[in-house]
């Protein structure tokens, strides 16, 4: 990375806020972006031992940047690749709420799935997390990636942020992670420098404020916002909470940061925020500000229609054996497909999918083909598969290639039936193992195309 040209009207106001700093400001985007990597909590992968990202305990920073495509444990849900400076939203909710109680929790802006797998990772099973994208087709990347992360206490929806209106008072933290001017990821996306425009950042600007005044009335009376973006243009960031505070009843949380970290602080009257700087933090641009609801707000009353049906009792009576806690879990069929919720969270998911638009929901468990129950390629990525009820067989690198590019796969001796392939102890789907043949049930639109 060298010689980027940032668009003036950007490097005047930056030389201006930075000062000093700027030539450093400068050098640092003349570096590569670190790599690095969010693991799950759950699975197991061999990058344990890299060095940690400090505001995050499953973050790590990986020496240089492999080909994440071809390492199957990635498909496998065993980390996110994701930018390390975003990571400090743990942060953000540890210091700010009590996260082992069960809380309704929104993602407004989720696509491609970073901040709510991170959520997911950090709320209680207990606790639903909405993960919403308003862009149809990277609404489905999101759904891929919730299904690789394996929670079933997910739901994913593609609503306009205005048709959060009518969830009054339900959410216990909505965390905004706005669209913006994308001015922190520079380095990493040097096309976002062509993609700027004054005119743009003024836009992105005008649209955060209406989302957030949008999707305001659905957070609890001290409920938590979460707003962030990848920007440094003020109008953007304390300027939008400086309106917010003049046009809402609110308090910021301050939170705790280790000084050898290099987050700077930004006040603005009583607004404050956490800045990122690509020269400070080992980690992109970034902007992240915590901010508690203090007017009051009706909360939801919860009548739902129940329309989602049960499987018959011999199905349900088979998946109870699929899962690892049946008792905390409700089947629910839609046509051929059966799926779990969480027992506690089904008559609030039946409510709000009365307002959204839905996408996918819990975990999808099997198909019913007459008879015949065919095991759903999410539960064998899922955290809620009984482990003991299918054979897993574990296979080197060549083969489960192979099998994510669902390409014949040849193993000896395995047992008939339906079996979970596993690469360094993380599943990465199912096969169905026939008389003289492996039948391979990645599923064709997530195979990869890559071939080295
Ligand atoms: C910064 S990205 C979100 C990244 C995501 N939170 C993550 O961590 O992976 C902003 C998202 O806002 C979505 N978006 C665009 N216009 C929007 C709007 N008017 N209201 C809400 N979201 C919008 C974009 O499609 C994009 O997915």
């Amino acid at each position: 990375m060298s010689n980027l040209n940032f668009p003036g009207a950007f490097e005047k106001r930056m030389l201006y806020r930075l000062g000093s700093e700027w030539d450093n400001f400068k050098r640092a985007h003349e570096q590569s972006s670190p790599v690095s990597i969010r693991l799950h909590p759950l699975k197991k992968s061999s990058l344990i031992n890299s060095e940690q990202v400090p505001w995050a305990e499953q973050g790590r920073y990986l020496p240089e940047r492999p080909s994440f495509t071809l390492d199957p444990s990635f498909h496998g849900g065993a980390y996110y690749v994701q930018e390390a400076s975003s990571m400090f939203l743990e942060q953000a909710l540890k210091q700010s709420i009590d996260l082992s109680a069960p809380l309704n929790v929104l993602d407004l802006s989720a696509a491609p799935g970073g901040k709510s797998t991170h959520l997911l990772s950090l709320i209680s099973n207990e606790s639903l997390l909405v993960s919403n994208e308003v862009i149809r087709s990277r609404a489905a990347i999101l759904a891929e990636n919730i299904q690789k992360w394996g929670y079933v206490n997910c739901l994913v929806t593609n609503s306009d942020p205005k048709d959060f209106n009518n969830i009054e008072g339900f959410f216990d933290v909505i965390v905004v992670d706005a669209p913006c001017s994308g001015e922190g990821l520079f380095r990493k996306d040097p096309q976002a420098i062509n993609e700027w425009s004054v005119e743009n950042a003024s836009l992105c600007s005008s649209r955060q404020k209406r989302i957030i005044h949008d999707v305001w009335p659905a957070l609890k009376t001290d409920g938590i916002l979460i707003y962030c973006t990848c920007t440094y243009n003020p109008d953007e960031n304390e300027e939008n909470l400086y309106w917010l505070q003049q046009e809402k009843e609110i308090e910021f949380i301050e939170l705790n940061t280790n000084f050898s970290w290099g987050i700077e602080k930004v006040v603005k009257d009583k607004v404050s925020g956490y800045q990122f700087y690509p020269n400070k933090v080992k980690g992109e641009g970034f902007f992240i500000s915590v901010i508690r609801k203090k007017e009051y707000s009706e909360s939801a009353t919860i009548k739902s229609k129940k329309k989602l049906v049960a499987p018959s009792k011999r199905v349900i009576e088979s998946l109870n054996a699929w899962v690892s806690h049946p008792e905390k879990l409700l089947f629910k069929q839609h046509n051929e497909l059966v799926f779990a919720l969480r027992a506690e969270k089904t008559d609030e998911i039946e409510f709000l999918l009365q307002h959204l638009k839905f996408v996918y929901g819990g975990t999808n468990i099997a198909t019913v083909k007459h008879d015949k129950l065919i095991p759903e390629h999410s539960l064998a990525l899922s955290i809620i598969l009984n482990p003991d009820t299918f054979n897993s067989i574990e296979v080197e690198l060549p083969v489960a290639l192979q099998y994510l590019r669902k390409e014949t796969i040849d193993i000896k001796d395995v047992e008939k039936g339906f079996a979970s392939l596993a690469y360094e102890g993380t599943r990465l789907g199912w096969v169905n193992v026939i008389q003289n043949r492996i039948n391979n049930m990645y599923p064709s639109e997530w195979r990869i195309r890559m071939t080295r």
